[in-house]
């Protein structure tokens, strides 16, 4: 038996419908600001998507390249800017930046009512309290896809691999709030297969090609990819591949594909988050 593909455009497509038909009640279009520092492929293409998208949903959006050289307080006052700017409803910074530049620090400069990315402490500490306000986007795209397809991780075993601060970490967290008991393992985990093999609903965030195989998955669980790994090939367009064996397919009950399956809902939550942003302002100014 081959599992269940739960592929990500139809949910992408139902919460980009309810997200413009939120934007349009707003007095005028909330704004996105992105920056981005360089000329990374990967993150040109993820910022060129993002700003499509929230053009397509209603939204006003503007791109800001920096160079990869500019200097941490260059980055800074810019941010500081747009934190001051009552015409900006969301910020975004695209990871990864350069090595010179202190991570922790620029996420942390961010107004937390305009880091829609949801990666400030403070929004890191409203997920963990159990009120999200802006939540990390794929993790909360993940959980809509998983509503989106009728499935409730309530009472069941969920199993993370993957503590990044972009996927596992916060997505424990929501699967917390939505009362799965959940296990996070990580490159020191040993003996992982035993451990995934206990998932009803496994989620892989590694960026390790392929590494959850058949005999890692228990028969019936939902398996999340998130995994996103670059085959380069000579002369021809790179292969995506998930983190997740193809023929997991022949075990679990559920599977997303890569590509087509949690990417297009990181960027439509992004959209939500945005709105999300400018109501949250709109009611501090009431
Ligand atoms: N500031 C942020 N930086 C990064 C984030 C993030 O959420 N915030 N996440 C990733 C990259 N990312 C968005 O930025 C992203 C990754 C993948 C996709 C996607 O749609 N993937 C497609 C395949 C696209 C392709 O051909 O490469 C899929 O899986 O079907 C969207 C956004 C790191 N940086």
């Amino acid at each position: 038996m081959s599992a269940r593909v739960l592929a990500g455009p139809p949910a992408a497509e139902a919460l980009l419908a309810q997200t413009a038909a939120r934007a349009a009640k707003l007095a005028k279009p909330p704004h996105l600001t992105i920056l981005r520092l360089g000329e990374d492929p990967a993150s040109v293409s993820y910022v060129a998507g993002k700003d499509k998208k929230a053009k397509e949903t209603g939204l006003s959006s503007s791109v800001e390249v920096m160079p990869d050289t500019t200097t941490q307080e260059a980055l800074l006052s810019r941010i500081a800017e747009l934190n001051a700017d009552a015409n900006v409803n969301g910020i975004l910074v695209q990871l990864p930046l350069p090595s010179h530049i202190d991570e922790e620090k620029v996420l942390s400069a961010l107004d937390p009512d305009k880091d829609v990315d949801g990666f400030h402490p403070v929004n890191v500490g409203r997920l963990w309290a159990g009120h999200p306000h802006l939540a990390p986007c794929t993790p909360v795209g993940v959980m809509s896809l998983l509503s989106h397809y009728g499935y409730s991780v309530a009472g069941k075993r969920a199993v993370i691999v993957g503590r990044s601060r972009i996927v596992g970490r916060p997505l424990a967290g929501l699967l917390l709030n939505a009362s799965a008991t959940v296990t996070v393992a990580h490159s020191r985990t040993p003996n992982l297969g035993a451990v995934t093999r206990e998932a009803d609903f496994l989620f892989v965030a590694v960026g390790k090609a392929h590494l959850i195989t058949p005999d890692m998955v228990g028969a019936g669980a939902v398996v999340i990819d998130v995994g996103i790994n670059r085959l380069e090939r000579e002369g021809k367009k790179a292969r995506l591949l998930g983190d997740v064996h193809p023929d997991v397919a022949e075990v679990a009950r559920a599977l997303t594909p890569v590509p087509g399956g949690v990417g297009p809902m990181t960027i439509a939550q992004l959209m939500a988050n945005t709105v999300s942003a400018a109501e949250g302002q709109a009611q501090l100014r009431e």
